[in-house]
């Protein structure tokens, strides 16, 4: 906006505006943050807030909006969550002491991917900062949680590899160095990543060196430069936690594409997008938030090591032997707090007293879980314990220099202990002192002057005063007191003694305050020395925690400690359950299957009817392998494991709205992941591939799917389908299986086993299913009656008869002869007919509203006398 004849408040605000263009600029003005021009019009909107204008009475009155300096924090937090940035303008000198034109600059800039929220439902949550730079062979990413100063950084080969390390990390924010394809950025914006530039950095900085100290490849190390530059830029104070960035390959771990980690809803119920119903809020027992979240890096990062898999679980093991050091270890565990955010905040120089307060109880509960320990005589346990380095000097400096109560500010004194510092106690004694004069002086001009009611009070304005009710002002010796205020019914007064007085109490307090705030600011920076002390003991505590975690839901449950072996991919799943599943059933009520993919099993083919549980049993698989690969114990009898490299899913019916493709495209998508990166070692899961299309087409992809999965991959694959023809493939590939979940019919009335039993299903049941649902009479008299002549006609069905015969063991050699259809033409199905049909048995209940159902029906009503 071109301006002439700025006032000089304004000619500042645009010099600091211009630096910060892609930013709401939040400009101090006394107790407000103030938002000028294009910024107030938008601000206003999207935080409701009323839109004034400044010099109203000029050609051009500047929009403005106001928020409250202490009510800051939210209005920074919501603009943040909705991906904008948020510039922190403060005055940067007192306005009663600044000569002309208050300085101002900026404090601090808010991002998304550096938004710390306080918000206790989001204590398990990490906020990540990600950088990615191009170089000449490959993508360096490297990522923080600015709460807790971690660094981790890797290099990748494709775009599409970053996008889903990105996805899969849930940032909020990507600092990119490079040049966005209109497809990348429209991908971007739409997985709601804000993309920001990255800063230009001029000299050396300390903490780059320090948090690029191990890294050895130089992409790594380009983009940890980068992550740090910007946090330095942003924050704009001391970040003395930040960590040593770890580098890591994504091929170190169980690798799940972003969409694999939704599918199996490891941390999100697909449904709500809330933790309830995840694998997540299953294995969740952890007592500190810091636990809380190192499981759910846990679950995004299951390991390949056998060791160090061995190791968690002997942990677990110990917790589970071990019951009441486990109950001691949980007691104590809840008086520990974010230990990870509270060494954050003692880094930024914003902790208060009551969170160093907190820090010190963290600390003081390490020791009762070390004696726990110690009683329990468990070598596993003994061996974790030895490691931990319980900190006690910092507790102890901390209860012993701060009150047991402190208030929340720290500039207004009554923080530190008596006995602390010397002077301090002496400013406090002639507080007291002049105080106890006050009362003696108080009893003694009431005898003095006879005046019974007479007060000495205290105002800001005033001061200390005499103050005497209306009634007793005759007996006021006028020549000791001068008057300062009159009230309705009392004067006010002063007496130089009274003054000389108060100037010694006003300036002990001031001194006292002032020299608190001096001693609580050399006990934070001496407890800041021991930032990366507090960090690994933080780290510490969280493991714990989560093993205890894992204890808790393993025992409650009735979990198994999975065996590992890596001589082969077997696998063998005796009883298995799915862990989700059973907690939201009554107890006892789901039915255990075993899942024994050994012996040259490599795909088992899935059928059964709708309803019956395929899905369940699939996914259960996939979570059992998860679960045993983050070191938790899993729900079964026995387990006996293979190591899994990656996972594959196409299951569920969700469109993916990030790229904007249809389902069937995103099935497809899916699926080519799976046929081109899986390898022996992987576990693909596909639940009816192929229904995304018309009948023939999906039956013929499917089939030539499993195929391939059987020739040329060889993973271990879960296949659930309804096109009962596929199940004609177990005679040509040695290595598939039938499979089916059981059902059986009693009284005309479907019974569900949840039962997976050898060999392919003999009916599907689709109709039973439908009169589940409670479609109308009608339409499920005319599907049976129509189901009845398409199995009269067998096979005749031409395309149907050429499908089956492709996969089944003579198609390799011979040419399917269609055989001609029956000569009685009014048994013959209509096509609308033969659709309908289709569309019936391919309908998915579970996607539709009653309403849809009802609507659908009706269309089949009007199709089917339009026929007849
Ligand atoms: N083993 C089991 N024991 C008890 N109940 C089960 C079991 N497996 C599944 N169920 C119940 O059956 C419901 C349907 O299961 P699931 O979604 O796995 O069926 P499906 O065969 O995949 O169906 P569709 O083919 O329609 O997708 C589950 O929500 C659960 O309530």
């Amino acid at each position: 906006m071109a301006q002439t004849n700025l006032t000089p408040m304004m000619e500042q605000y645009h010099e600091i505006k211009k630096q910060y263009p892609d930013a709401f600029l939040f400009y101090r003005v006394g107790d407000f943050y103030e938002l000028f021009e294009d910024d107030a019009v938008k601000g206003a909107q999207i935080l409701e807030l009323t839109l004034t204008h400044r010099s109203n009475k000029a050609e051009n009155p500047v929009p403005m909006a106001g928020v409250p300096h202490v009510a800051v924090q939210s209005y920074v937090d919501t603009l943040v969550e909705k991906g904008y940035k948020v510039a922190l303008c403060e005055q940067l000198e007192d306005p009663k002491k600044a000569k002309g034109m208050v300085k101002r600059g900026i404090i601090q800039l808010v991002t998304p991917g550096t938004l710390m929220n306080d918000k206790p439902s989001e204590a398990k949550e990490s906020n990540y900062l990600t950088s990615v730079v191009t170089t000449k062979s490959c993508f360096g990413l490297a990522y923080s949680d600015l709460s807790t100063g971690e660094i981790y950084a890797t290099h990748l080969k494709s775009f599409a590899a970053v996008s889903n390390e990105l996805l899969s990390l849930r940032t909020r924010e990507v600092v990119f160095n490079g040049h966005l394809s209109d497809k990348d950025s429209d991908f971007l914006h739409k997985a709601n990543i804000t993309v920001s530039e990255p800063v230009e950095l001029t000299g050396k900085h300390a903490e780059i060196s320090f948090a690029e100290q191990n890294l050895t490849n130089s992409a790594e190390k380009a983009a940890v430069k980068q992550l740090v530059g910007y946090l330095l830029q942003t924050q704009r104070r001391s970040l003395a936690h930040l960590q040593v960035a770890k580098s890591y390959e994504v091929n170190q771990y169980l690798q799940m594409s972003h969409t694999v980690r939704d599918n199996l809803e490891l941390t999100a119920s697909a449904k709500t997008g809330k933790k309830m119903g995840s694998l997540f809020w299953v294995l969740d027992k952890t007592h500190t938030a810091m636990g809380g979240r190192l499981l759910k890096q846990w679950l995004a990062r299951p390991l390949l090591s056998v060791e160090q898999l061995n190791k968690r679980q002997e942990m677990v093991q110990a917790l589970i032997d071990e019951y009441f050091t486990r109950e001691n270890i949980n007691d104590a565990l809840k008086g520990v707090y974010d230990l990870e955010r509270l060494t954050g905040r003692i880094a930024f120089g914003n902790v208060n007293a009551r969170e160093l307060l907190q820090l010190a109880h963290s600390l003081n509960a390490v020791p009762t879980i070390l004696t726990a320990i110690q009683k329990a005589d468990n070598k596993n346990l003994q061996n974790f314990a030895r490691q931990i380095d319980p900190l006690k000097g910092i507790a102890k400096l901390i209860t012993d220099t701060i009150v047991d109560q402190p208030p929340v500010l720290t500039t207004e004194g009554g923080l530190i202990k008596d006995g602390i510092d010397s002077q301090l106690d002496r400013y406090r004694d002639a507080m007291n002192n002049g105080k106890k004069w006050l009362t003696e002086m108080e009893q003694d001009e009431r005898a003095k002057t006879g005046i019974e009611n007479l007060k000495v009070g205290y105002n800001k304005v005033f001061g200390y005063y005499i103050q005497v009710t209306n009634s007793n002002k005759g007996k006021v010796p006028s020549d000791r007191y001068t008057r300062k205020q009159t009230l309705t019914n009392a004067e006010r007064y002063i007496t130089p003694e009274l003054k000389e007085h108060e100037n010694l109490i006003l300036e002990a307090q001031t001194k006292s305050t002032d020299l608190e705030y001096d001693l609580f600011v050399k006990l934070r920076e001496e407890v800041k020395k021991y930032i990366p002390a507090l960090q690994k003991l933080a780290g510490q505590v969280a493991e714990l925690d989560v093993f205890c975690s894992f204890a808790q839901v393993a025992e409650d449950n009735n979990y198994c400690r999975p065996q590992f072996h890596t001589d082969n991919q077997d696998v063998k799943v005796i009883m298995g359950r799915h862990p989700v599943v059973e907690q939201v059933m009554k107890a006892g009520s789901f039915i255990p299957n075993d899942v024994k993919l050994t012996e040259n099993t490599d795909i088992f083919l899935i059928t059964g009817p709708n309803m019956s549980g395929k899905s369940t049993y699939m996914r259960q698989m996939a979570l059992i392998a998860v679960m045993a690969q983050i070191g938790s114990f899993v729900p079964a009898d026995s387990a006996d494991l293979p190591i899994f490299d990656q996972i594959f899913t196409r299951i569920g019916a969700a469109d993916d709205l990030i790229s904007g493709q249809s389902t069937f495209m995103v099935e497809m998508t899916e699926a080519n992941d799976a046929l081109q990166h899986a390898t022996k070692r992987s576990l693909v899961l596909f639940d009816e591939i192929g229904r995304g299309t018309a009948t023939y087409d999906g039956m013929a992809l499917a089939g030539a799917i499993v195929q391939y999965l059987h020739d040329e991959v060889g993973a271990k694959v879960l296949f659930a389908t309804h096109f009962h023809e596929l199940t004609a493939m177990e005679q040509t590939l040695s290595h598939l299986k039938n499979i089916h979940v059981g059902a059986t019919e009693e009284n005309g009335k479907l019974i569900f086993l949840h039962k997976i039993l050898p060999g392919p299903a003999d009916q599907s049941y689709g109709i039973h299913v439908a009169q589940l649902a409670g479609l109308p009479r009608k339409v499920l008299r005319k599907a049976t009656k129509l189901l009845n002549r398409l199995e009269a006609q067998g096979s005749n069905l031409g395309p149907a008869s050429t499908q089956l015969d492709l996969f089944s063991s003579a198609s390799e050699t011979e040419e399917a002869v269609p055989v001609e259809t029956p000569s009685d033409s009014k048994d013959e199905l209509t096509d609308k007919e033969k659709d309908i049909l289709d569309e019936i048995s391919n309908l998915y209940l579970a996607d539709q509203t009653p309403l849809q159902v009802m609507q659908l029906v009706e269309n089949w009503q009007e199709d089917l006398k339009d026929e007849n």
